[in-house]
This record gives C-alpha cells, sequence and structure tokens, in this order.
C-alpha cells in the first residue's frame, strides 16, 4: 500500500531529517509512527502528504509513485488519502453537514450522493445530531470525529494521522481511537504519528520507531518505548 524506497530528505538550511528510509505499510494495515521530538515523524507525514519532496528515493502509494507524480494526477492522489491532524482543522464557518459534504464536493460528486453519503459517515461517527452545528459548538472530541469523518467520506485507502489525540483528555482520546481501530476493521489502513504512550501500549499495533532519521525499531505488536 505505502513503500518507502531509500527515502532521505534534507531541508534547505541542512538538517538531514531522513536518512536512507525503507519501510513497507501493507494494505489493511494499523502503523504507529513514534519516535522523540525532532526524530522526523512529522517529515514522515508531510513527504506521504506530498507537502514536501524527498530529496532522494522514491514512495509509492497504492501503485502511485507520488514522487513522480504529475499536477494532474495531484487530485487524485488527494482521493487516495485522507488525513487528521491534531488541531482538527475544520472550517469554521461551515456547520458540521457542510464540512463533510464540501469535501465531497471538491472532488466533484454529485449533490444526490453527497445527500446519501454525508448522514451515513455523520451516522458511523456518532454525531448523526449534530450535523447542523459549527465546530466551535462542540467539544474537542466531536469536532476531531467531524474531522475523521470528513477525512473518511470520499473512502480513502489510507487514513493518515498525526498527533490527533494531542488535544484531547484521555477517555476523549480512547473514543476515538476506538473510531480510528473501526475505520482500521473496514480495511482501511492507518498510519498514525503519535506520542501517546499508553494508547500505543494498549493498542498492539505496529509500531515504527524513527531516530535520529532512521527507521530504528519495527515491532508488529509493538510498545510506545520511551518515557512519556
Ligand atoms: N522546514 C524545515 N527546515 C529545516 N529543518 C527542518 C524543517 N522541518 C524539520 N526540520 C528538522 O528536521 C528534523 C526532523 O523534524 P520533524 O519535524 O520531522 O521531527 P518530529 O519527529 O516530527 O518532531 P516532533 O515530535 O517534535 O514533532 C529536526 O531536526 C528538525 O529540526
Amino acid at each position: 500500500m505505502i513503500n518507502f524506497f531509500n527515502i532521505t530528505k534534507q531541508y534547505a538550511k541542512g538538517a538531514v531529517a531522513l536518512s536512507n528510509i525503507n519501510v513497507k505499510i501493507e494494505k489493511g494495515d494499523f502503523a504507529f509512527i513514534v519516535g522523540s521530538s525532532g526524530a522526523g515523524k512529522s517529515t514522515f507525514i508531510k513527504l506521504l502528504l506530498k507537502e514536501i519532496e524527498p530529496t532522494n528515493g522514491k514512495i509509492t502509494i497504492a501503485g502511485l509513485d507520488i514522487t513522480n507524480l504529475s499536477t494532474r494526477k495531484i487530485p487524485y492522489l488527494r482521493r487516495k488519502i485522507g488525513v487528521v491532524f491534531q488541531d482538527f482543522r475544520l472550517l469554521p464557518n461551515k456547520t458540521v453537514y457542510e464540512n463533510i459534504a464540501f469535501a465531497m464536493e471538491i472532488i466533484g460528486a454529485k449533490p444526490k450522493e453527497i445527500r446519501r453519503q454525508v448522514p451515513t459517515i455523520l451516522a458511523m461517527v456518532g454525531l448523526s445530531g449534530k450535523a447542523k452545528m459549527y465546530p466551535h459548538e462542540l467539544s474537542g472530541g466531536e469536532q476531531q470525529r467531524v474531522a475523521i469523518a470528513r477525512a473518511i467520506v470520499n473512502s480513502p485507502d489510507v487514513l493518515i494521522a498525526d498527533e490527533p489525540t494531542g488535544n484531547l483528555d484521555p477517555d476523549t482520546a480512547w473514543e476515538i481511537m476506538k473510531l480510528m481501530k473501526q475505520i482500521n476493521r473496514r480495511g482501511t489502513t492507518i498510519v498514525m504519528a503519535t506520542h501517546a504512550k499508553e494508547i500505543v501500549d494498549m493498542m498492539q499495533q505496529r509500531v515504527i520507531a524513527i531516530e535520529g532519521g532512521k527507521i530504528v525499531r519495527d515491532d508488529k505488536k509493538g510498545v510506545y518505548g520511551y518515557e512519556s
């Protein structure tokens, strides 16, 4: 599903954030990316999202070589990937319904399809009663559910989450993790960068640890492995 071939990323001012990384994430995997601050986790995620380009190497996602992708094909890539961030990033002037509908509109979904799909996805994330609310009227956990709904509404192959529980209290964080696991069970590959030791230890999923720009550990049912 996701392949990093000899990926090196050196930033303009000299820092080598990732150094010759090779990793393969299979379809249906749930993989945590862990590592201390500055280890290279965000760089890993940004490369996947094509927000930045590698200095060397090749990345493929669902058979698509994203390092040599024509501008024309970038929307196609975006459809294969859903993203969730720590700070939710919802559109403040749109309701819950509109935030999710908008993600469908921009890929050209038909109004009929949108009217059918948005309530389905809202029910799935447990927010059927909140469709008309605005983001500021919701709790952090609810906002993150909306963000997840928006990320999966177009049925991406991969859900990428960058510290999705970072702004949430422990109970709410667990609710979000249950939802992520549910999405994973339906076949979506999940890649999640996190500092949340308890979550990683409890979930017993694949753990890829990055240190100093290299993969230092890759365990099938791993633990966080750092003091938090
Ligand atoms: N835009 C940039 N320009 C120069 N150096 C950068 C840039 N972004 C990150 N770096 C450097 O690359 C290295 C890896 O950073 P990265 O943000 O990937 O770490 P991280 O593991 O996500 O850390 P954190 O857990 O603190 O978010 C660090 O040494 C950082 O200073």
